[in-house]
C-alpha cells in the first residue's frame, strides 16, 4: 500500500487536501498519496511561520547553530529510512543515496551552523566616526525545491535560512515528498519550535508552489529548478518586489584540451555527463575536444556510456537510474528524436533499454553520446537535463571559449588540461558561475554557488546564503569630540 504524505504545520501533521499520487521512476508504479495544499492550507503554513518567526529570530545564533547540529544528528540516525524514501520517489542508486544525497543532508546543517556560530560582525573605524552593522533575517521564505537531488537541496536552503534566523515554508517537487515528509517528522521529534520548519506538498502554477510564492505574508522565495519557472515566479513576487535567489537550468560545456591526461578527462566527463542520469543542472551537456585527440576521446567516452550499468536501485553497482517521469522521460527522448532529426551521428544510445521484467514499465533512457551537429542546433541550445552529451571538434584556445560561451546559460563549466596557466586563463574566460578544472563536482559548501544568464540569480553556500537570508543595518555613531 503507498504511503499517505501529510503536510507539517505548526509542529503537527496536517491531512488537508485532494491527494495526488506519485509513481516509482523503476516501475511506474503508485508510490505514495500525497495532498495537495490549497490556498487555505499554504495560508496556515504561512500563518504558522509568521508567528513562530520572531521568537526563532531572538534566539542566540549560536542556540539556532546547535539546532542546526541537532537536525544533522538526527539525520545521521535516520539516515536508512532518509534513503530507502528518496529512493522509492526517485528510483536512484542506493550507492549514491548513501554517499552523496543524505550524507550532504547533514553536512548542509552542519556547514551553515559554522559559518553562522563563527561570522563576525562587521565595524568600520573613521576618525571620529564608528559604524557597524547587524543583520536581521528576512522573516518568513518560501523554498520550493526541485525533484533532482530532493533531499540535498532543500537542505542547502532550509539551513542557512532557519540559523540566520527566519521561519520557511518548504514545498518539495510533487514528484518527490518523501524525505522532506521525512525531515518534517525529524523536526518534530526533536522538538524544534513549532512553526518554524513547516513543509507543504502539492504542484507548481496554479496550485501550492504558486500560492505560496505570491503570499502576502512571504518575505523571499529560494527557489531551484528550470529558467522558465524561475522567470514566472519572478514574475509573480514582483509586485511586492520580493528578494529571490534563483538557481537554474544550465547547457554546460566542458573543454577537453589535448594536453589533458585523458584517462582523467573521459571518466571525469562520464561522472560530469551521466550522474543522477544527466539530472543535475551542473551536468555537462556540450563536450568539445581538441581536434587532435577527438576521435579517441569520443571512442571511449562512447564505450563507457555503452558500460553504465541499469542495475535496480538497491544493486551497489547500479550506474544509471531512470527520468523521474514518463513526461521528463519523453521530454528526453524528444530531443534523441530531434537530434536525429538534426543530423546528429549516435556514438552511443538514442533509444530505451529493455529490461524484460518490471521495469519495461519505468522511465529509463539510454545514455546517449552525440557529434556531427552545429553549435546552433537546438540540441545544443536548449537544457535537456538528461543522460546526453554532443561533442565537438575545436582547434584553438580561443575558438573552444567563444563556444563554450556561445550558450544563454552560464551556470558550469569543466576545463580538462595539464597546462596550469591554460586552466587559469581558460576558467576566468569562461561566462559560467562554477568552473571546475580536471574534476568535477567537487564541493566546498563556503563558496559562492550559483549562475549567471538564465541560470539564475545570486549565489549559495558560506556566506553567501546568510547575506541572502538577512538584510543588514548600517549604524553610524558620531563618537563625542574630546572637548565635550
Ligand atoms: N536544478 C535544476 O536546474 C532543475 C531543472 N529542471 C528542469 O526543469 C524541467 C521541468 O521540470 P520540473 O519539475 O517541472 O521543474 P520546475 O522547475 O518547473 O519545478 C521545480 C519546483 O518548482 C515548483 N514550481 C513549478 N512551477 C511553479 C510556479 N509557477 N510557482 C511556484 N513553484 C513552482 C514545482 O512544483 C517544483 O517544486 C526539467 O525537464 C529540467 O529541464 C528540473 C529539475 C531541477
Ligand atoms: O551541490 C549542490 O549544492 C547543488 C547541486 C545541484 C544543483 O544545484 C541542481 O541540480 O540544481
Amino acid at each position: 500500500m503507498s504511503d499517505q504524505v501529510t503536510h507539517f504545520i505548526g509542529g503537527v501533521q496536517v491531512a488537508e487536501g485532494a491527494t495526488f499520487a506519485t509513481h516509482d521512476p523503476v516501475t511506474g508504479g503508485v508510490v505514495r498519496l500525497v495532498h495537495e495544499a490549497d490556498r487555505a492550507v499554504v495560508d496556515k503554513a504561512v500563518a504558522a511561520a509568521r508567528a513562530a518567526q520572531p521568537g526563532w529570530a531572538a534566539l542566540p545564533v549560536a542556540e539556532r547553530a546547535g539546532w542546526m547540529r541537532r537536525l544533522a544528528d538526527a539525520i545521521e540516525a535516520r539516515f536508512e529510512e532518509l534513503v530507502a524514501a528518496e529512493i522509492a520517489d526517485t528510483g536512484k542508486s542506493i550507492t549514491q543515496t548513501r554517499t552523496l544525497d543524505i550524507p550532504r543532508g547533514a553536512a548542509n546543517f552542519r556547514s551553515f551552523a559554522e559559518i553562522a556560530a563563527q561570522r563576525p560582525d562587521e565595524a568600520f573605524h573613521l576618525k571620529d566616526v564608528l559604524s557597524y552593522t547587524v543583520r536581521r533575517p528576512l522573516g518568513v521564505v518560501a523554498v520550493i525545491v526541485p525533484w533532482n537531488l530532493p533531499f540535498l537541496l532543500a537542505t542547502w536552503k532550509i539551513g542557512p535560512a532557519l540559523v540566520a534566523g527566519n521561519a520557511i515554508v518548504v514545498k518539495p517537487s510533487e514528484h518527490t515528498p518523501g524525505s522532506m515528509a521525512v525531515l518534517a517528522d525529524i523536526a518534530a521529534e526533536i522538538g524544534l519550535p513549532p512553526g518554524v520548519l513547516n513543509v507543504v506538498h502539492g504542484l507548481g502554477g496554479g496550485s501550492t508552489g504558486q500560492f505560496l510564492v505570491e503570499h502576502p505574508g512571504v518575505d523571499a522565495v529560494t527557489f531551484t529548478g528550470e529558467s522558465r519557472t524561475g522567470s514566472t515566479i519572478m514574475k509573480g513576487v514582483a509586485d511586492r518586489v520580493k528578494p529571490v535567489s534563483f538557481e537554474l537550468g544550465g547547457k554546460n560545456a566542458g573543454l577537453v584540451f589535448a594536453d589533458a591526461d585523458l584517462d582523467v578527462a573521459v571518466e571525469g566527463s562520464v561522472r560530469s555527463v551521466f550522474t543522477n542520469g544527466g539530472q543535475v543542472c551542473l551536468c555537462t551537456e556540450r563536450l568539445y575536444v581538441e581536434r587532435p585527440v577527438f576521435e579517441e576521446f569520443v571512442t571511449r567516452l562512447a564505450k563507457r556510456a555503452g558500460e553504465l550499468r541499469f542495475g535496480r536501485p538497491e544493486d551497489e553497482d547500479t550506474t544509471m537510474m531512470p527520468m523521474i517521469s514518463a513526461e521528463h522521460r519523453d521530454k528526453v527522448l524528444s530531443y534523441y528524436r530531434l537530434a536525429e532529426q538534426e543530423g546528429a551521428e549516435f556514438r552511443a544510445g538514442g533509444g530505451v533499454p529493455s529490461f524484460g521484467d518490471e521495469r519495461d514499465g519505468g522511465y529509463y533512457v539510454e545514455p546517449t553520446v552525440l557529434t556531427g551537429l552545429p553549435p546552433d542546433s537546438r540540441v545544443n541550445r536548449e537544457e535537456i537535463f538528461g543522460p546526453v552529451c554532443h561533442v565537438a571538434p575545436f582547434d584553438t584556445e580561443a575558438e573552444a571559449v567563444a563556444l563554450a560561451n556561445d550558450s544563454e546559460y552560464g551556470l558550469a563549466a569543466t576545463v580538462w588540461t595539464s597546462r596550469l596557466s591554460r586552466a587559469h586563463r581558460v576558467a576566468q574566460s569562461l561566462e559560467a558561475g562554477l568552473v571546475w578544472v580536471n574534476t568535477w563536482y567537487l564541493r566546498d559548501l563556503r563558496t559562492p554557488f550559483g549562475g549567471v544568464k538564465l541560470s539564475g540569480i545570486g549565489r549559495e553556500g558560506g556566506t553567501d546564503s546568510l547575506d541572502f537570508y538577512s538584510e543588514p543595518t548600517t549604524i553610524t555613531i558620531k563618537l563625542e569630540p574630546e572637548h565635550e
